[in-house]
Order: structure tokens, then sequence, then C-alpha cells
């Protein structure tokens, strides 16, 4: 039976920036030498400079101040820039291990280099009564103990939050810390966007209170609560204002025939480089399977390698590299994982398949051996050509949960992923330069949303299915940003 010795890979901190997706056609061409392996490219991550804006300031001076912050905006506008500053600044002020980085999702979390929510709070999903929530946690002398000594908690990607989790998140805080004051003390940095995906509530579950904003203690939570108003992803006047309608649910006529020029652009069902998203993962699946199997190649997989904690291993499937892999030679793929921020080589850069190297091919072994394990068909290690050009063997990366400073699990697997086809839900947050959204089955509130607001312009946008009936926001938003932001 093969043995997986759990062994420490130093992991190199990379300053996480959202997935940029770029649709350059891969053009066949003679193989290039080989520019370099991965680890040369780890030593050149840098964390680019950005000129803050005067709301962005007064998010971070207020941060500095101790105070408690809830951050809006619009997609794009540097919510989740702002967070990595702040977690910067917050680590400053406590130390690492006094700083929790939370998000709602796993692809969120891993956006900050965080934990989930729930993993964070020791709750499991949480759908029990407060006291026995503030029992589990209890139990778990590991969650407790951060309860206890956090001094200031993260929290990002808040519209997928239910309001009765944080109020009983809350209690729970205060429980632990004990005193009066809301959280216990703690010093709370929220961002969040509630015209794009809200909570996923289970089926039976109707509950009065949906959105966080609605939980009791909303309010006496934060001391500040702004709107970033500058959009940073989209420069097109018309665009902008085109999503600015589409997130507030009314647009006109004329902005419903810009639309509708979008529709089934020939040029765009020729151009496989584009990204389709779908508001289902089956179709995801289906799409990017049925490319894969098109191609007609030989399939060599990969299998995760997970090590750590057990308890929180199931995190390590959360929103990071997939559990198993099949590659093939022309299979599209987007990195998820930031190798090299200077050479565009982060999360999200696509490209495509065009080698598979045996590591023994150069006569030495030079990555990790680990690879043996991953790879069900020899060792084999895929060679990606990224749109941006550039060449590169893919070999295993690991991914660390870390908790105060310490990995308490993790997950070795290629940093691939199958691209033609990504989930809606999975692109929020991302950048992508060319897109394809089918909206035929696209449900709820926000999904043409955050579909529409990943593209930067309008060029790059292609839509399916789309009707005005499919763009709605939830009045309780509405009602939310009028009363606070307006
Ligand atoms: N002050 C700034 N100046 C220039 N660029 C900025 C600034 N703030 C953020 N950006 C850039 O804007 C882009 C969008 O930022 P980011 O992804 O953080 O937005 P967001 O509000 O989190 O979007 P979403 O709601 O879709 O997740 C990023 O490329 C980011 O680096």
């Amino acid at each position: 039976m093969k043995q997986f010795f759990f062994k420490f890979v130093a992991t190199f901190r990379c300053y996480s920036t959202k997935p940029t997706y770029h649709s350059t056609k891969w053009k066949a061409g003679s193989k290039k030498k080989l520019k370099s392996r991965n680890e040369e490219f780890t030593a050149t991550t840098k964390r680019p400079r950005i000129k803050w804006t005067d709301e962005q300031l007064q998010v971070l001076d207020a941060v500095s101040t101790g105070k408690s912050v809830f951050v809006t905006g619009s997609a794009g506008t540097g919510k989740t820039a702002l967070m990595l500053e702040v977690i910067r600044r917050l680590r400053k002020m406590y130390g690492k291990s006094k700083v929790a980085v939370t998000a709602s999702t796993g692809t969120a979390s891993c956006a900050l280099h965080g934990l989930t929510l729930h993993c964070f709070a020791g709750t499991g999903i949480g759908d029990k009564d407060v006291e026995t929530l503030l029992l589990r946690v209890l139990s778990n002398r590991w969650a407790f103990h951060k309860w206890e000594k956090v001094e200031a908690l993260v929290i990002d990607e808040c519209s997928m939050i239910h309001a009765d989790y944080f109020d009983k998140l809350e209690r729970i805080a205060r429980s632990i810390r004990g005193g009066s004051k809301v959280w216990g003390g703690i010093q709370l940095v929220v961002g969040g966007d509630f015209f794009q995906l809200p909570p996923i509530l289970p089926k039976q579950q109707l509950m009065e209170k949906e959105f966080v904003f609605e939980a009791d203690c909303w309010n006496a939570s934060f001391d500040l609560q702004i709107e970033l108003k500058t959009i940073f992803r989209q420069s097109e006047t018309l665009l902008v204002k085109l999503l600015q309608g589409i997130r507030r649910g009314e647009i006109d006529n004329d902005e419903l025939k810009i639309l509708e020029q979008r529709c089934n652009s020939t040029a765009a069902k020729e151009d496989t480089s584009a990204v389709q998203l779908f508001p289902r993962i089956e179709d995801v699946e289906r799409v990017n399977q049925q490319h894969l199997l098109s191609l007609d190649e030989d399939i060599v997989t990969y299998t995760a390698l997970d090590s750590g904690e057990k308890r929180l291993k199931s995190n390590l499937k959360l929103g990071i590299a997939p559990d198993q892999l099949d590659l093939c030679l022309g299979a599209r793929v987007i990195l998820c994982k930031n190798l090299d921020v200077k050479h565009k080589l982060v999360n999200g850069a696509t490209g495509t398949i065009i080698d598979f190297r045996c590591d023994s091919d150069n006569g030495k072994k030079s990555i990790d051996p680990d690879i043996d394990f991953i790879c069900e068909s020899g060792s084999l290690i895929p060679v990606v050509k990224f749109d941006s050009g550039q060449e590169l063997e893919i070999g295993p990366q690991t991914w660390s949960l870390m908790d105060a400073g310490k990995i308490v699990a993790q997950r070795k697997q290629i940093p691939l992923m199958l691209a033609w086809a990504l989930s809606i839900h999975k692109s929020q947050g991302m950048t992508i330069d060319r897109l394809r959204t089918d909206l035929r089955r696209a449900f709820g509130y926000g999904m043409v949303y955050v579909a529409l607001s990943r593209v930067k312009t309008l060029d790059g946008l292609d839509l399916i299915g789309f009707s005005k009936s499919k763009i709605k926001a939830h009045p309780k938003v509405l009602q939310f940003y009028k009363e606070h932001f307006l």
C-alpha cells in the first residue's frame, strides 16, 4: 500500500490577488525550452502597490484605531484587495496569532489565506440552537482557545452568511470572553456585497431573517459601515452604468438592447478560450467532461494527498485544488494557486496542457517526490502553455490551513482545474477577460449580476438565455442600502 509520510514543505507566502482570466488563444507552435520550474518562481512573489482611495483610507484609519467596520461596494470596488491590507495592519497591531482571517466560502477564504468562518468558529454547520453550539465549542479545546484569545475577526464575502448564524456567533463570543461588550470586545472587520450571491438556506428552513444585516446584533457590531464607490474592474462608462442597473435590478430599454446585442454571437461561440459560466455545477462538469473527452487523448489522473487533523480535512476540499483532476493533452486549465504574481502566474491564469513530462526524463528528481503518490499514471508532470505565453511544468503544490501561525492540515495536488466551464458561484470574486454565460438555469437573486460583473469590457461578454426577468435585486437588500448608504 502506498504510504504518505507527512513532510513539512515550506509554503511560500503569496500576495493573493483575485483570479484574472486571460483569453488569448493558445497557438500551437514549436516547444520552446521550459523557462523555469515552479520553485524558481516562488521567490519573486511581490505585493502590488495600490494607491488607496479616500474611502479605502477611511476604512484603514478606522481599523488602525481599533474600530469595527463593515465594508461593502459593487463588484470590483476593491473590497478584497482592501481586506488584505486590513489583515496586514491588524497583524501588526495584535500579532499574527490574535487575528482570525475567515470568509463564508472556501474559495473566498483561500484568497485571504484564511479559514472558513464555520471552521474557525468550531460550530459545525451551525444549524443547532446556540446553547448546543456553545457546548460544542466548549468541548473543542482548539476552538475554545481561539475564541478566548482572538483580538480581531475578519470575515469576507459576508453576503452568504445567515443572520441567525451571525447572532449565534456573537452570543458564543460574549459567553466565552465574558463581559457585556458586543462580540466580547473582538474587533470585527466584515466585507461583502449583498447584491451578489445570498445565503443558501436548506429547503425546509424558511427563515424570517435571511441576510446577515438582519441579525439582531448587526448594527451594534460596527462603529462604521461604509460603501466603496470607485469601481476598478471596469473602466467603460457604459458597462459600469449597465452593471450598476443590473445590481439594483433595474435596467431601461436602451440598456436591455445592449445586452440583447451580446446574445449568442457567432464569433464568441467559436472562441474556445472564452470561459463559460453556468448557474449549476452539473452543467459545469458536463461541459468540462465533454470537452475533455472530445480531445480523444489519454487521460492522466491526479488524486489529492491530504494530511493533518482529521476534523479539518473536509475544509481542504472547499474551493481549492480538486480531489481528483483528470487532464490530457490540449485540456484548457486554470491555475488555482498563485505561483508568481510578477509574471502573472496567478490563481486564475488560464492555459493549455501541451505536454506531460516524466520527472526522471531530465536525469534528476527535482519535482516533489510525492508526485509518485498523486499521479496514478506514473509520475507525469503536466506542462502548461499559459495564455500569457509562458510554458511551465506544474508540479504539486501544498495548500496549508493555518491557525495562529501553525499548519493544521495540508493538501498536495497539481494546482490546476479544468477551465472550459466554471460555476457562477465559483466565479464570485474573479475577473474574466472573455466570458460566455448561459443564464437559462439562473436562479435566485444576484446571480446575473455576479456573472456579468466578472468581465472588464462589453466586448468580452457573450450571453445565452438572457431575459430581463432574470435580473433581480432582493427588496430587503435594496432597503438596507437605501437606509445605510444613500
Ligand atoms: N485603490 C485601488 N487602485 C487601483 N486598483 C485597485 C484599488 N483597489 C482595488 N483595486 C483593484 O481592483 C480590482 C478589483 O478588486 P477586488 O477584487 O478586491 O474587488 P472586490 O470588490 O472584492 O470584487 P468582488 O465583489 O467581485 O469580489 C483588483 O485588481 C484590485 O487590485
